[in-house]
């Protein structure tokens, strides 16, 4: 591997290994690692869902669970904490915003409630199956999960505390979409410096094929690092096991 490897945290004492990325491998190991799970939630990844309601395609949602799965199984065994976000509001919508809020305006799960009347309260309201993690990635002991009411995690939440306590710098992103809350959770990561590597074959994104593609050159460009899930299997692979 001839480029230089970039470390986030030169100063770390336990041991590391170094993860092939775009445009730069890294370093990175379970202390100040942490895996994001980006809504895997019912809403964006099963059949009547949100965004299946909605007319997007969530087809393709559910190759994308058995491959987060996989990051998981080795994160877990070398330790490395896991965080799940969940997408969505309280029963009332409170959290939504109303008319003098963007959300109200833009959300899909507020806009298509309101163009179809039966389907209200349905979507992404806590406490439903619609706002519930998929069956197949189901949190474990020590996992860590954090509601937000917007795309990205960092805003009215306690994603960043919860990383900052833990000394958490580099995030992993895997979930749905791309796009959406992925990039918006890492782009304003970036922001807050945290360094934010997306496993490109464990998100999947909502809209057409290009969008996918866009998303990642921006990732990679300007906001961080994309891996795959074999590299960084390969890689935290060789982390001691947790104790
Ligand atoms: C469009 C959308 C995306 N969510 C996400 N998790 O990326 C939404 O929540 O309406």
């Amino acid at each position: 591997m001839s480029e230089p490897v970039i470390d986030p945290v030169p100063q770390r004492s336990g041991p590391s290994v170094v993860l092939p990325a775009r445009p730069e491998p890294l370093r990175i190991d379970a202390a100040t690692t942490a895996v994001i799970v980006v809504d895997m939630q019912n809403a964006y990844a099963s059949k009547g869902g949100y965004v299946d309601e909605a007319g997007f395609d969530v087809g393709p949602a559910a190759g994308v669970i058995g491959k987060i799965a996989q990051v998981l199984e080795v994160a877990r065994g070398a330790g490395m904490p896991v965080i799940f976000l969940q997408n969505g509001w309280d029963a009332g919508y409170v959290e939504a915003g109303t008319e003098q809020s963007p959300n109200y305006h833009k959300s899909n799960a507020l806009k298509t409630m309101r163009a179809r009347p039966e389907l209200a309260g349905k979507f992404l309201a806590r406490g439903g199956w619609d706002y519930e993690l998929v069956d197949g990635l189901a949190p474990q002991d020590g996992d860590i999960r954090v509601s937000k009411p917007r795309y990205s995690a960092f805003f009215n939440s306690q994603l960043d505390t919860i990383l900052r306590a833990r000394g958490i710098r580099t995030l992993i992103f895997t979930g749905i979409a791309t796009n959406v809350c992925v990039e918006s959770t890492l782009r304003d990561g970036f922001h807050l410096e945290y360094f934010g590597i997306v496993i490109e074959d464990a998100v999947h994104h909502l809209g057409p094929d290009f969008i996918r593609e866009a998303s990642l050159y921006n990732i990679e460009k300007f906001f961080g690092w994309v891996s795959s899930l074999a590299d960084f299997q390969t890689a935290v692979g060789q982390l001691p096991p947790a104790v």
